[in-house]
């Protein structure tokens, strides 16, 4: 049964659409928002897809407003979906309290301590729930591609190594490359996961990747002056996991840059072109 969805706004782009719409999310059980950019291929059939996952404090418009990717993408014929970072309205106790836990914070993974297990299944939603709905309603073809930034680029690298040779290429700006071992990660999976650190590691990118989930390909970037470097992204931590397992991980370090969407700007169009090589080649 097709689910339905309602269009809150549709804004004429590079040729495209970006369009927002609202619908009934089952497995979180709320109501949720997405952003799409409809390349204008679409006009002639299906395109291939770039999911983004955003970040701490974001909603599905930050990388739609400030990342300047529609020009690209509208060049390269690439459609980019941007869920919204959390369930939303479920008014759980403590969930608006802090901007890096609840509300603006799932983490993309599905939470299995109570109250949040009844609402905090943002994996199941952004690799299960959303791709099959915007695929009855928009001429997304299965070719996919998957990025993020910051806590949205720990959720594009879990969703990629949790699911080996689903997504053609992985990428990610300022990723939390290894909650379980920063503050941001350590609060929140010890409320939606508990205290079971063997459950933590099933989230955790580094963890991930040491235990052998998957040898693809990954391209990160990284600002050196990001105020969060040194204390929550570690980025060095993912290096030693790759180097170990022997995973081709290209991560670039740009000296002067920081956390904030000037830099994922500043960078997104390489990105574009790094998954538009990876959607094409793998269709040929
Ligand atoms: N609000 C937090 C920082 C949150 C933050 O930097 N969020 C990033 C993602 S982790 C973001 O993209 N913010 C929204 C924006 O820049 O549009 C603070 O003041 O320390």
């Amino acid at each position: 049964m097709t689910q339905s969805i309602e269009q809150l706004s549709a804004t004429r782009s590079h040729g495209g659409w970006v369009k927002r719409f609202s619908h009934r999310s089952q497995v979180l059980d709320c109501d949720m928002t997405f952003g799409i950019f409809l390349p204008p291929q679409t006009e002639n059939g299906p395109v291939p897809v770039l999911w983004w996952l955003s970040g701490l404090t974001c909603t599905d418009e930050n990388f739609m407003q400030k990342a300047g990717a529609q020009k690209m993408a509208a060049r390269l014929g690439m459609a980019i979906i941007c869920p919204d970072t959390s369930p939303r309205g479920t008014d759980l106790p403590g969930e608006r309290e802090s901007y890096d836990f609840g509300s603006g914070a799932g983490f993309y993974l599905n939470a299995k301590k109570a109250p949040w297990d009844k609402h905090y299944h943002m994996y199941d939603y952004v690799t299960s729930e959303l791709p099959a709905l915007v695929r009855e309603h928009f001429p997304i073809s299965e070719r996919e591609a998957i990025s993020g930034h910051s806590m949205g680029g720990h959720g594009a690298l879990i969703c990629a190594l949790k699911q080996p040779g689903r997504y053609a290429s992985i990428s990610a700006f300022s990723p939390v490359v290894n909650p379980v071992d920063c503050p941001w990660g350590e609060k929140a999976f010890s409320h939606y996961l508990g205290e079971d650190r063997g459950e933590w590691s099933n989230w955790d990118a580094c963890e991930l990747i040491l235990a052998g989930a998957s040898k693809q390909p990954m391209l990160i970037d990284q600002g050196e002056d990001d105020q969060f470097l040194e204390n929550q992204l570690k980025p060095d931590h993912l290096e030693k996991a790759c180097h170990l397992q022997g995973v081709p991980l290209k991560l670039r370090r740009h000296e002067g840059y920081d956390h904030s969407y000037f830099f994922v700007a500043s960078f997104i169009d390489d990105h574009l072109e790094y998954h538009a090589r990876h959607l094409l080649a793998d269709q040929a």
